[in-house]
């Protein structure tokens, strides 16, 4: 049986890769955020484990892994302003150390890191596996030296070792704090009666916005090829966050200028207006193709919203 390590289980990317993993057959392990985890997972490590090598080694060894998914993260944007130094220790230490880790007690596993499109810069688009790094947050600083460490591993020890250069997948699993399941969620409670306005950052800013269960299964298909390559993962279409509002409240019979406003202090810091992927590159390796588009991914946000708020109620 194949046997897979996963960090960041009780994320989105991470609670759809367990689901793959175990439907075909892996024993899947997982680090968590906070112990105890319910479930069949025999090891089980905590994300303060990405602080000590030693121990990371240990817990490494005992599981053995095949293969070794690295989705655990700090991964909100906005937050990566207010505490760069927790952003930077887990995202970019904790990457080196599990590499090292990795060195010490499984030199033949494969490994796959949760890179992001956040490392780019937000010109010239779209962007491709080459296009110009210039993150424009901490948070996309310490993934693009995460995003190295894993090349770096590549190159200098020869590991199987490919990042995933995701762009913004989304589904009912985000966390409340992005904007797609700010605006799903804003809608849904309109629809059901609610009458306080969502309050939003840069409406103009273009991302885009894919399905993440799409994107577990284009990680998997990565660390199956028979050469390693960081791949762009994305749907290669841009919408403006004003789109996404458009699509998702017309979803619930609204109008989004009626209830959407522009609130200045949640702006970022430094604008990072434009990421749209240019996923050529995954489509011919990989044969992987997104099939979800954004305004698809706002009306079944919407429609998970909706039965969420419903579920009380049954
Ligand atoms: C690829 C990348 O994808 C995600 O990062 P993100 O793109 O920053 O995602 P988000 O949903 O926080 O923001 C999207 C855009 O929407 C704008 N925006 C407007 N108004 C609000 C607002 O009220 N809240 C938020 N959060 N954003 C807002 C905001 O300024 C930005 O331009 C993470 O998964 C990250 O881990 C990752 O790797």
């Amino acid at each position: 049986m194949r046997r897979a390590l996963v960090t960041g289980v009780t994320g989105q990317d991470g609670s759809y890769l367990c689901e793959l993993l175990v439907a075909r057959g892996y024993e899947v392990h997982g680090l968590v955020r906070r112990p105890p985890v319910a479930g069949p997972t025999p090891v089980q490590l905590h994300v303060g484990d990405l602080g000590d090598v030693q121990g990371l080694t240990r817990l490494v060894a005992a599981v053995d892994p095949h293969e070794v998914y690295h989705l655990a993260a700090q991964s909100d944007v906005g937050r990566s302003f207010e505490q760069p130094e927790l952003t930077q220790a887990t995202n970019a230490t904790g990457t080196a150390h599990l590499l090292e880790a990795l060195d010490n007690a499984a030199p033949g596993a494969r490994f796959l890191l949760a890179s992001t499109a956040a490392m780019f810069a937000s010109s010239p688009h779209p962007q491709d596996e080459d296009a110009p790094v210039d993150p424009r947050s901490p948070y996309g600083a310490s993934k693009a030296a995460a995003h190295r460490a894993t090349t770096l591993a590549r190159e200098s020890r020869g590991r199987f070792a490919v990042a995933a250069i995701l762009f913004n997948h989304e589904s009912p699993r985000r966390a409340g704090t992005v904007v797609t399941r700010r605006i799903a969620r804003a809608a849904a409670r309109i629809e059901a009666g609610a009458t306080d306005p969502l309050e939003l950052g840069r409406l103009g800013s273009v991302r885009d916005w894919g399905w993440a269960p799409e994107y577990v299964e284009a990680m998997w298909r990565m660390l199956q090829a028979d050469t390693p390559a960081d791949l762009v993962l994305a749907t290669g279409e841009g919408h403006t966050v004003a789109e996404f509002c458009a699509a998702a409240f017309a979803h619930a019979g609204l109008e989004w200028t009626d209830h959407v406003l522009h609130d200045a202090a949640l702006d970022r810091p430094v604008p990072d207006d434009s990421l749209i992927g240019d996923p050529a590159r995954a489509r011919s390796t990989i044969g992987w193709q997104a099939r979800t588009r954004a305004l698809e991914v706002a009306r079944l946000m919407v429609d998970a919203e909706r039965e969420a708020l419903e579920r009380p109620r049954r």
